[in-house]
């Protein structure tokens, strides 16, 4: 592996930081008026390191993968859908593609594993780690090599961005079943039960659910006395997940904003913070998901979404629709006139 996990994470720039945050004073609105889109405008200073940010090149992968829980029936849907989908990305009919397209962003996804191979097409990395995890109620879902090659493939992603002159990173996945292994690490992590965590995925009746947080239940103590979060998801997560916690990580390496998506990629991102802590400051969190879980575990980063909108896709989705309002943060700050300028009395 070329990055080292533990390595240290870049800082935020403190002087680009207090520079927006004084300018966000002067500009024609009552202190604070902007609410979110000015902390927006403020954190995305810091991490750029300069007073005025800006968003126009936004970089997407979408990782997918398939996993080995799906036999237990977790997922409303069949497995074959995680490579019937990368097919649909690369043809261009995906929420998130049409999303990449109107935000003018590069979207690649990175085949780490598929039941159903599409073969290769455009658009389309393949890191074949294996056709998918092991089941974990069984096994660990990732041996030793699995994981770091899944850890490798987000940093090479985050690599590719950053030779692209991106200025921030979405993290998407696609993979059946990956739900329930979020869940099962976001329960790991946080000490939390099954049935706060576990949600209806692509559509689960109360039934499915009730079986998935039993599913949830039975890897937990098949795997109890994993603690340390590298363990934890290598034997619970899932090659896309650990994809996304290795972006996450190598991101904050780089100096490069994460937007966070929904429930997965936030488990990822959680994952990402356990292993090293420097990560948490490039991590922007774009919305909360319907997922029954997301919640409480954006509550365990003390992250604060900037949307609510009933979305529960993945993919990336949620975090391409908060770019919008991010580039308008950008736009508000860069452009409002100040009190001075615009000869306008303070309070
Ligand atoms: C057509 C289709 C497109 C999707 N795009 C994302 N997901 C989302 O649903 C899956 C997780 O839900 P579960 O754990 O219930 O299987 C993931 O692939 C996730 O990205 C999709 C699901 C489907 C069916
Ligand atoms: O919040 C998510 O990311 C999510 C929720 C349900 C299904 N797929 C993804």
């Amino acid at each position: 592996m070329d990055f080292d996990m533990c390595g240290p994470c870049r800082r935020p720039d403190v002087d680009a930081r207090e520079a927006a945050r004084a300018r966000q004073l002067r500009l024609t609105k009552p202190p604070g008026s902007l609410g979110a889109l000015e902390q927006a405008a403020i954190a995305l200073a810091a991490l750029q390191g300069c007073a005025q940010p800006t968003l126009e090149r936004i970089w997407i992968s979408v990782f997918a993968a398939d996993h080995g829980v799906a036999a237990e029936g977790v997922s409303a849907f069949p497995q074959a859908v995680t490579g019937e989908m990368v097919r649909n990305f690369a043809h261009g009919g995906a929420a998130i593609s049409v999303l990449a397209r109107r935000l003018d962003a590069t979207l690649e996804v990175v085949q780490l594993g598929t039941v159903n191979d599409p073969g290769p097409l455009p658009g389309v990395v393949r890191v074949m780690i294996a056709p998918h995890t092991a089941n974990f109620c069984e096994a660990p879902a990732m041996d030793d090599t699995q994981l770091r090659q899944a850890l490798q493939a987000g940093a090479d992603s985050v690599a590719r961005a950053t030779a692209a002159g991106t200025q921030a990173f979405i993290g998407g996945e696609m993979g059946i079943g990956n739900t329930t292994a979020a869940t099962a690490l976001a329960c790991a992590l946080l000490g939390e039960s099954p049935a706060v965590l576990a949600g209806a995925g692509t559509g689960l009746d109360a039934e499915g659910v009730a079986r998935k947080q039993a599913v949830v239940a039975r890897a937990l103590d098949r795997h109890a006395d994993a603690d340390a979060p590298l363990e934890v998801l290598r034997r619970l997560g899932g090659f896309e997940i650990a994809a996304l916690t290795g972006a996450c990580i190598s991101a904050a390496q780089r100096g490069m904003p994460v937007i966070v998506d929904g429930f997965i990629a936030t488990a990822a991102a959680l994952a990402a913070v356990r292993l090293n802590p420097g990560v948490r400051p490039w991590l922007l969190f774009s919305h909360c998901s319907h997922e029954r879980g997301h919640r409480r575990l954006l509550d365990a980063l003390d992250a604060h979404p900037l949307l609510d909108l009933g979305l529960r896709l993945g993919e990336g989705s949620g975090a391409a629709v908060a770019v919008p309002l991010l580039r308008l943060a950008c736009d508000l700050h860069a452009e409002m006139a100040t009190f001075e300028q615009a000869g306008v009395s303070t309070a």
